[in-house]
């Protein structure tokens, strides 16, 4: 299983600090949610979990096992949702699905995978299907990104504020599938200020902001 361990990890923007001193070990198999106002870094948190953004001071260092992993081969087997994340508008679900997949999968996604992970989101074939990105709701969006990452077969979930957006049943979605993830040997991250989602969490990493 992966981990990921955080020692003495320090973040700043300009002259300020927004991260400091931050130590803490993710392991696979649970849930962390990080937790904190607008603005205290729980996205650049999740941002240094992905290796996109480098802490000032400090290490953050991901292991399989007991062996540490290079960033190549960490970045291959980690997938994140962020509101940052754009499906290509003039694609279907499908289309969207096949081609982000095509990155991280060595199949071809089947029919009856894709007819599955529909159900699983919560997206009716019958309200994407012949249908456009663009045409789909904000929800519907999110709920497709969780497909992708659903399917990406990735070990470490980066999710950020993945219930924004959603509506109750999307949301229990989020945190049934965070469960099951982690209970398959998955670490799981999620940036949230959603009492569900920081409820059904094994611990939590509560930033001040600074
Ligand atoms: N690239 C950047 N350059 C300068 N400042 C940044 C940068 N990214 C983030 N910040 C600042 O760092 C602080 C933390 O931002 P971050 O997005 O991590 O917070 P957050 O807890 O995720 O906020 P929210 O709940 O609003 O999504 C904010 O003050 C933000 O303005």
């Amino acid at each position: 299983m992966v981990s990921l361990t955080f020692s003495d990890v320090t973040k700043r923007f300009g002259g300020r600090t927004v991260i400091e001193g931050l130590s803490a070990t993710l392991a696979g198999g649970t849930v962390t949610a990080v937790t904190g106002a607008n603005g205290s870094g729980k996205s650049t948190l999740l941002k240094m979990a992905a290796k996109l953004l480098l802490p000032d001071a400090g290490k953050i260092v991901a292991r399989d096992g007991e062996q540490e992993l290079c960033k190549a081969s960490y970045r291959s087997r980690l997938a994140i949702v962020t509101p940052e994340f754009h499906a290509y508008p003039k694609l279907t679900a499908r289309e969207n699905l096949d081609f982000f997949l095509s990155f991280r999968r060595a199949e071809a996604l089947s029919d009856a995978l894709y007819e599955q992970l529909l159900e699983r989101v919560g997206l009716a074939p019958g309200a994407v299907d012949g249908k456009m990105v663009e045409q789909f709701s904000t929800g519907m969006k999110k709920r497709l990104h969780f497909a992708i990452l659903l399917a990406s077969e990735a070990d470490v979930w980066l999710l950020d504020e993945p219930g924004a957006n959603l509506d109750a049943v999307g949301r229990s979605m989020v945190r049934r599938e965070a469960r099951l993830a982690a209970d398959g040997g998955k670490l799981v991250l999620l940036a949230t200020n959603d009492r569900e989602e920081e409820a059904e969490a094994d611990a939590c990493i509560s930033l001040s902001g600074r």
